[in-house]
């Protein structure tokens, strides 16, 4: 299959070159930066730790697209929803592991999904979206007298927050309740705020040093604490994941799809 990197530079982006380059059957047919970027016309194999294989990293999104299959999109949710228009014009599969999207980034994903397959997820690794499919099965046995917190650490670098898994990991918990997360969420507490408010789903995101990306979902309930964790200990997995979603994408009906999907399980 053959695949394009955007934000080829960046610490998916590379990641992903080697995974591409780690994958039978998967070759990187283009690697995008934005104009300007100071990677252009660089190596994209080298700049992934491995010998140049030819392919220069260039600003040219539209004409990468219409050589290729897929494209591996880890970015920012701007440059994904111009990305995702791309893709639709090109009909190829869009595989967006971009986070911080808010609902107006959602709403053109889903338009451009109307021409193209996007599997989009904040989190492609197996064990999280495992993890979701628990904390939904948690969620709807336990009732509102055990209080939900999500707890999230990544490394200094990350721009947004709470984490794109922590929010799939709350929307997986509020269909368990069968409540909206955006009724039930409480992100920020800072001052005199009060009590806890019962039902509420509340996230909390630390910050620092190298870490890559831990998860933790607390139940807290009266006189108990059940806990469920995960931690990556790697980015190839989320490569390893976004290449797995581009092959199952490849002949799909245009649609916007999830991990879960991909995995055959649960939708999150
Ligand atoms: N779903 C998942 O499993 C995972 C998701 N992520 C998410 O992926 C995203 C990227 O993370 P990370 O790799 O750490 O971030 P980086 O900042 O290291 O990489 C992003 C890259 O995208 C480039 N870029 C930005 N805008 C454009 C554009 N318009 N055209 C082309 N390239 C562009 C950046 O260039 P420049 O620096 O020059 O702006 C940079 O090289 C984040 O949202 C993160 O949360 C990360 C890991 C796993
Ligand atoms: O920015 C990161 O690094 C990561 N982002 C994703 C997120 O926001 O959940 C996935 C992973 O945790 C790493």
């Amino acid at each position: 299959m053959r695949l394009v990197v955007v934000g080829a530079a960046g610490r998916m982006g590379r990641t992903l070159v080697k995974a591409i380059h780690d994958t039978q059957g998967c070759v990187l047919s283009a690697a995008i930066e934005r104009p300007g970027s100071p990677a252009l016309g660089q190596d994209a194999a080298a700049l992934a730790g491995l010998p140049a294989g030819g392919v220069k990293v260039s600003d040219d999104a539209l004409a990468a697209f219409v050589e290729a299959e897929g494209v591996l999109d880890f970015t920012t949710p701007e440059a994904t929803v111009a990305f995702a228009g791309l893709a639709a014009q090109a009909r190829i599969v869009h595989v967006a592991g971009t986070t911080g999207m808010e609902p107006q980034h959602l709403a053109k994903l889903e338009a451009a999904s109307r021409h193209a397959a996007i599997i989009r997820s904040g989190n492609m690794s197996l064990g999280v979206n495992l993890l979701a499919a628990m904390v939904r099965k948690v969620a709807a046995t336990l009732g509102t007298d055990w209080d939900i917190e999500i707890v999230e650490m990544h490394h200094r670098m990350k721009i947004d927050a709470p984490s794109g898994t922590a929010v799939l990991l709350g929307e997986a918990a509020a269909q368990g309740r069968a409540v909206e997360l955006a009724e039930a969420r409480v992100a920020v507490r800072d001052g005199q705020v009060g009590a806890r408010q019962p039902g509420t789903i509340g996230f909390a995101a630390l910050r620092g040093g190298t870490v890559i990306g831990d998860h933790r979902v607390i139940f807290a309930g009266a006189g108990e604490r059940l806990e469920l964790a995960h931690v990556a200990e790697d980015r190839s997995l989320f490569a390893q994941g976004a290449v797995k979603a581009a092959l199952w994408g490849r002949g799909r009906k245009p649609g916007l799809y999830s991990m879960a999907d991909v995995l055959g399980l649960d939708k999150f």
